[in-house]
């Protein structure tokens, strides 16, 4: 389809281990090999953000500098808008905005202008396009007014703001963001991020996002590569990870105690896990199991029953099975 703007396909990474005469020198060191990313695909279409979710050491941060030409790949290919990360990292470079994790990449003692004056130039940007590109991102990241200021009076929020802007000054038609909230609080993260989302919808940017902050891929829509040790367990839109593996809880209300312990004994009996609060039972349908196939084999206890309430599983615990069942 054309408007396929990142393409993985089948890629791998395999870091080496460190070279025996080096481990003398080396503060860590490697002794067997590492497969960050194992035959990782995915595609992400202009307008639309995906979110790359995974524990520690998942391959996350692999995939992001295969991206931005900072390592290659080691098997398979990675291609931005038809141009191979690897052999085209020129014309990648400049169709990809890159922001990183942390604020370490910006000059403290620089302001705004002068870091984006810095970072245009080693892009190559032409002067007068720099000039007039400066002025745009910093508009669009709500900076005009922080133009001469020193990033190191900056606030949290404002210098991610800053990396986002940096991340646009070559006019992407892709972002890469590593933890873009990480360090930020959560009122300037929402700020953030519906930044994020109104360029996606304007610029149509196709857009790859890591965030350990559950709560806000879920906030921005986005599609979602659930990655465990370079593999992927899990790729598509929210909605259809719901339906595949949404369990809801349900909630029993009942007249008094005693008749809510009953009720508790005959789901365990069920095989069900109950817990039970007061007047209330909650417990956990098997997968795919409607709420009336519980009620069903309640028998007379149903009539005891007051009010029946169904919770959706939060994202969380959703992730959380599609890891724990796949390790079974
Ligand atoms: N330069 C490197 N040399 C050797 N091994 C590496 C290197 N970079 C990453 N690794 C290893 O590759 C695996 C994947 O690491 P990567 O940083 O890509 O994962 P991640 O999902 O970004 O993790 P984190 O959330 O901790 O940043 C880990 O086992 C890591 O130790």
């Amino acid at each position: 389809m054309t408007d396929e703007v990142i393409r993985l396909q089948g890629l791998t990474k395999l870091y080496e281990p460190t070279p025996r005469w080096m481990r003398v020198f080396a503060r860590s060191h490697m002794t067997k090999p590492v497969k960050a990313l194992d035959g990782v695909d995915l595609t992400v279409r202009s307008g639309e953000i995906c979110a790359i979710v995974g524990p520690n050491g998942a391959g996350k941060t692999s995939m992001f500098r295969i991206l931005v030409g900072l390592t290659t790949a080691t098997g398979g290919t990675a291609t931005v808008h038809g141009f191979d990360a690897g052999r085209d990292s020129e014309q990648v470079r400049q169709i990809v905005g890159w922001m990183p994790s942390e604020d370490r990449s910006l000059l403290m003692r620089a302001t705004s202008k002068e870091n984006l004056q810095l970072h245009g130039r080693l892009q190559g940007m032409p002067r007068r396009e720099l000039t007039d590109r400066i002025g745009y991102v910093l508009e669009t990241v709500n900076l005009t007014a922080q133009t001469e200021s020193v990033v190191a009076g900056l606030s949290a929020g404002m210098r991610a703001r800053l990396r986002l802007a940096r991340a646009l000054l070559p006019g992407p038609r892709a972002l890469i963001l590593d933890e873009p909230t990480g360090a930020v609080d959560p009122i300037a993260a929402h700020g953030l991020l519906t930044l994020i989302m109104d360029l996606v919808k304007q610029e149509q940017l196709a857009v790859l996002i890591s965030s350990h902050r559950l709560e806000e891929i879920e906030a921005l829509q986005s599609q979602a590569l659930l990655m465990d040790r370079g593999r992927v367990k899990y790729s598509g839109d929210l909605d259809s990870l719901r339906r595949e593996w949404e369990r809801p809880e349900i909630e029993f209300v009942l007249a008094d105690p005693a008749t809510a312990h009953a009720l508790a004994e005959n789901l365990i009996a069920q095989g069900l896990h109950a817990v039970v609060e007061e007047t209330s039972v909650r417990c956990r349908p098997n997968p795919n199991e409607p709420v009336g196939a519980v009620l069903s084999r309640l028998g007379p206890l149903t009539s005891d029953i007051r009010h029946v309430r169904e919770t959706p599983m939060p994202l969380r615990d959703l992730i959380a099975q599609v890891y724990e069942r796949g390790e079974a």
